[in-house]
């Protein structure tokens, strides 16, 4: 009797791939040797890929199938990857992410889409004033970034049109490092902020993100915008992300296009209370399925506050942003 014979009575076998299902090892290219570099941009199927400086187009190869390949990713790419003006390189292989930034596109949206890859900062780049801040979008934007753990950096611009203290002081007791710019501010505050890191730049359309880019990045062009009044939309209609380097090789900055949304339906609460150390402990005794919101009656958070162990200002500031989000 074959061994085969015996596995197939087995009910675990079911799941498992079977062995001659995958390509044998011999058989598969070996692309270890393969320049790696870093998706830039994306237009139309094309992707922009940095290697070793060098700027080249390329597409995906068909090994890929459906793959993804996202702004951020660090690929392997094959072909004629001199970069020279009508060249086309392929990308072979995407590298292990170590974040990914998804959206859904609204609350009913079954699908994540993922964003940006390799990130480790979230910049929610917010007016104090034309157009006023909405607290639910920078909650909701919060919550996207603890979901894929980045680090979040509230970047307040306008400054001379109003004052920063309210929203900073609702935003403090999570911990949120912000700053504070107006036309004339000094840069450097932010400037260390964004150093030696790869920050993704999101915001709603208008609030002075791309303005902040070219005063971070002079040359770097982005459309400064007289939003069209018909699809809300600024001048440059470009979907796709674009990673830009910071002066002197100190950390890069993916500026996205405007997000007029944020769904969050692929976000469990229990991953976002695993983005705060000291609630995320006390939350393990939740009983299963708590949401940890002042409408679960049995959430460990409440206990942790009337005995002292965690501060009601900050559960305070955690609920408002999972629950507005
Ligand atoms: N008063 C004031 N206006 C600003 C400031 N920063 C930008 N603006 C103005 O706000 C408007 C929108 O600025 P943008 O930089 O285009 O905003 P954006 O967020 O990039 O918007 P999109 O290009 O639509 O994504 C422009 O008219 C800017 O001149 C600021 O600090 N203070
Ligand atoms: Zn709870």
């Amino acid at each position: 009797m074959s061994t085969r014979g015996l596995r197939d009575d087995d009910h675990t076998g079911f799941d498992r791939p079977r062995r001659r299902s995958r390509p044998r090892t011999k058989d598969r290219p070996d692309y270890s040797d393969a320049e790696i570099g870093m998706i830039i941009t994306i237009d139309r199927g094309r992707y922009r890929v940095l290697i070793d400086g060098r700027d080249l187009t390329a597409v995906k190869a068909r090994q890929l199938g459906r793959k993804s390949v996202i702004v951020g990713d660090r690929v392997r790419v094959v072909g004629d990857t001199s970069g020279e003006e009508g060249t086309l390189a392929r990308i072979v292989e995407v590298e292990e992410r170590t974040t990914v930034l998804r959206r859904t596109a609204d609350d009913d949206d079954p699908y994540e889409r993922p964003v940006v890859a390799n990130a480790d900062q979230l910049a929610i780049v917010t007016a104090l004033a034309d157009p006023p801040p909405r607290t639910g979008m920078i909650d909701r934007i919060l919550v996207a970034g603890y979901d894929a753990g980045l680090e979040p950096l509230l970047c307040l611009t306008k400054a001379d049109l109003a004052a920063p203290d309210v929203l900073l002081a609702a935003y403090q007791p999570l911990g949120v490092h912000s700053v504070v710019l107006a036309p004339d501010s000094d840069l450097e505050p932010l400037r260390r902020a964004l150093a030696g890191r790869v920050s993704v730049l999101v915001g709603h359309s208008g609030v002075g993100k791309s303005t902040l880019v070219n005063r971070l990045i002079p040359g770097s062009d982005r459309a400064i915008g007289e939003v069209n009044e018909v699809t809300g939309r600024g001048r440059h209609t470009s979907t796709s992300a674009i990673a830009l380097a910071l002066p002197g090789g100190d950390g890069w900055v993916i500026d996205t296009p405007g997000v007029r949304s944020f769904g969050l339906s692929h976000v469990t609460p229990d991953r976002i209370v695993a983005a705060f150390g000291d609630l995320a402990e006390v939350a393990a005794d939740c009983p299963r399925g708590c949401r940890h919101t002042a409408a679960d009656p049995e959430c460990a958070l409440d206990a942790a506050v009337a005995d002292g162990r965690l501060g009601s200002g900050r559960v305070e500031s955690f609920r408002r942003m999972i629950t507005t989000a």
